[in-house]
């Protein structure tokens, strides 16, 4: 057992120059460290290179300079083990048409260096909920079932990483639901979990941590919770018992925002202004109060002022 499942350090991707585009650097010397066991989130805006990094713990890219170790493999050392110890579902939807569930299952297991005897291929099919299709041909699934046998095929090897390059995209509610339920199962098995998702509120729901990746760059890794807490703001929803007068004396850095429904929503930062003050505000100016709510920031709030940030640094 190793603490950490992934340890890359100084990870630098430079792809060639191709007709009309100099070589461009996808990576530039990421350090990352995903502890065993967890599930962790991989985020960033598109073309941030989480795809890039992906690939290259999946053996798919080639590196340009850095240190890769997979389950304690480092990948130039041990590249068979390393391979051996995660698993990838890709994005894309691609498979032969003619192969059965059953097959594919197989001939991956196959090329894994599975030995037949200790394919878990019926085990399989069950976990992805395929066993009444597995002898049909992959050209009649629908594509959430397609999804599903990726994510199988994923598992044929046991291994104890599995990563899934943006799994949701595009699926409907009922399959998200299957793949986040399988993938706490596995998680509660002891696999550990990389993904990498659009939706934030996934990813705040999902992972134990998160690292949020921008133009090559690590910008920030944390505990969920902490990254979520990293932020200062609150916001403080008032519901005024008459309609609140247009006039309105705040403390500075303040910000008020009058919502359709009639209530006052005011945002803040804590270090700078209390709950009290907004309330003595809102009282000096009359105002009788219904009800009052509070809203933390969430993980949407975070991503924007990170990426935001080190936009700004960058100019
Ligand atoms: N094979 C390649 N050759 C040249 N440049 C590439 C190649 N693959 C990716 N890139 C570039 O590297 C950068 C990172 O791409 P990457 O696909 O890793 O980002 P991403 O974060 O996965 O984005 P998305 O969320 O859109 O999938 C982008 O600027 C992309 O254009």
């Amino acid at each position: 057992m190793t603490d950490y499942a992934i340890e890359i350090e100084g990870l630098t991707k430079t792809y060639a120059a191709q007709r009309g585009t100099g070589p461009k650097t996808a990576l530039h010397e990421v350090d990352l460290t995903v502890p065993a066991g967890s599930i962790f989130g991989l985020l960033g805006p598109n073309g941030a290179g989480k795809s890039t990094l992906i690939n290259i713990l999946a053996g798919l890219v080639r590196k340009s300079a850095g240190q890769v170790k997979i389950w304690g493999f480092d990948q130039d050392v041990n590249p068979r083990q390393s391979r051996a110890s995660i698993g990838v579902m890709p994005q894309e939807l691609n498979m032969d048409p003619f192969f059965t569930p059953r097959a594919s299952l197989d001939t991956q297991a196959g090329l894994y260096g599975v030995p037949k005897s200790q394919r878990r291929t019926d085990e399989i099919l069950r976990t992805i909920g395929l066993t009444d299709k597995a002898d049909a041909y992959a050209r009649t699934l629908s594509g959430g079932m397609r999804r599903r046998l990726l994510l199988g095929k994923a598992l044929v090897h046991s291994p104890q990483v599995l990563v899934l390059d943006e799994p949701t995209a595009g699926v409907d509610i009922e399959l998200r639901q299957m793949l986040w339920q399988n993938v706490r199962k596995l998680n509660a098995q002891g696999m550990t979990i990389i993904l990498t998702t659009h939706y934030l509120e996934e990813a705040e729901e999902m992972c134990d941590e998160i690292a949020i990746i921008h133009q090559g760059r690590k910008i920030a890794h944390d505990r969920t919770d902490r990254l979520i807490g990293q932020l200062d703001a609150k916001t403080l929803v008032i519901q005024p018992v008459d309609p609140a007068p247009e006039a309105l004396q705040l403390p500075d850095g303040v910000e008020l925002e009058r919502r359709a429904n009639g209530t006052l929503a005011f945002s803040y930062f804590r270090n700078r202004t209390s709950a009290e003050q907004v309330l003595d505000a809102v009282r000096a100016a009359g105002i009788r109060i219904h009800d009052v709510a509070t809203a933390e920031p969430h993980l949407e709030d975070v991503f924007l002022a990170l990426t935001k940030s080190s936009e700004d640094q960058a100019a």
